[in-house]
């Protein structure tokens, strides 16, 4: 096909581990997560690939897991963009909650309907989280957004909306312009670049979990349509929830 494309969700992090709600906050790969991300290189070196650009968020556990990529490539020379629009879904008020926790306050009901549904928020997060702070003082937001588009929460939906400008406006240009690229991302951003390319329904793209840690390939044609879609470097029966 004329471009090809090479994407992966970080590797396992500490609060996936714990089971908890993550989004912005920056937590860090598990020593699991560390190691997916050297397999993830390894296959990739293994299968010769070779980038000259990489797009990745903002976090740690996605930088870190690019760098591990990287290493294991021996391409440590290549250009790294990092945008906040690549970030993880931002959880809100349920940020640092875990599966017990969200159900004791919100409630089954609430649970089962956020869980479900592709534009309903979590509640906003406030002063009250003890991650309030830390996320919004945070200086690698200095680029964006700004104070007043900062999220407090997000939907599906709306994760969606803020990451597929960055998708058209930056890294289809780098890929028209023949660069060969990596995003190392997470969960719902890259489930927003899947659903674009794929032309998902909003239950379809709710119903894919991304295995952490596998590399996968797009081959795109002139017009950035799917030749082949979503082809995994190793085994991928997580992928379907
Ligand atoms: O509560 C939510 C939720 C709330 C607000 C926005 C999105 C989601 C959401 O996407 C979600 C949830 C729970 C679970 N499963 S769970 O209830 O077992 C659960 C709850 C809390 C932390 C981790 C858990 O595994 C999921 O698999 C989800 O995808």
């Amino acid at each position: 096909a004329k471009y090809q494309i090479v994407m992966i969700r970080h590797g396992e992090s500490e609060w996936n581990k714990l089971n908890k709600f993550c989004g912005w906050h920056d937590a860090m790969l598990s020593e699991q997560g560390v190691a997916e991300a050297h397999a993830a290189g390894k296959a990739l070196k293994e299968a010769n690939f070779k980038f000259d650009i990489a797009f990745t968020s903002v976090l740690t556990r996605a930088n870190k897991t690019l760098d591990i990529i990287l290493n294991e490539i021996g391409q440590t020379n290549i250009p790294i963009s990092k945008t906040w629009r690549l970030n993880e879904r931002h959880y809100g008020g349920l940020t640092g909650l875990n599966k017990a926790e969200t159900a004791q306050k919100h409630g089954e009901e609430q649970v089962k309907i956020w869980r479900r549904s592709f534009d309903i928020p979590p509640p906003p997060m406030d002063e009250s989280n003890p991650h309030y702070k830390e996320i919004i003082e945070d200086p690698r937001y200095a680029d964006g957004p700004s104070k007043a588009e900062f999220p407090m929460f997000e939907s599906l939906k709306l994760t969606i909306a803020r990451t597929l400008p960055y998708w058209n406006e930056t890294i289809v240009p780098a890929m028209k312009a023949g660069k060969k690229i990596l995003i190392a991302a997470h969960g719902n951003s890259l489930r927003g670049i899947v659903k674009h390319l794929d032309a998902m329904s909003d239950e379809a793209i709710m119903g894919l979990n991304l295995p952490t840690g596998i590399p996968f390939v797009y081959e795109l044609d002139e017009n950035i349509k799917p030749v082949v879609s979503m082809k995994f470097l190793g085994d991928e029966e997580t992928v379907r929830k």
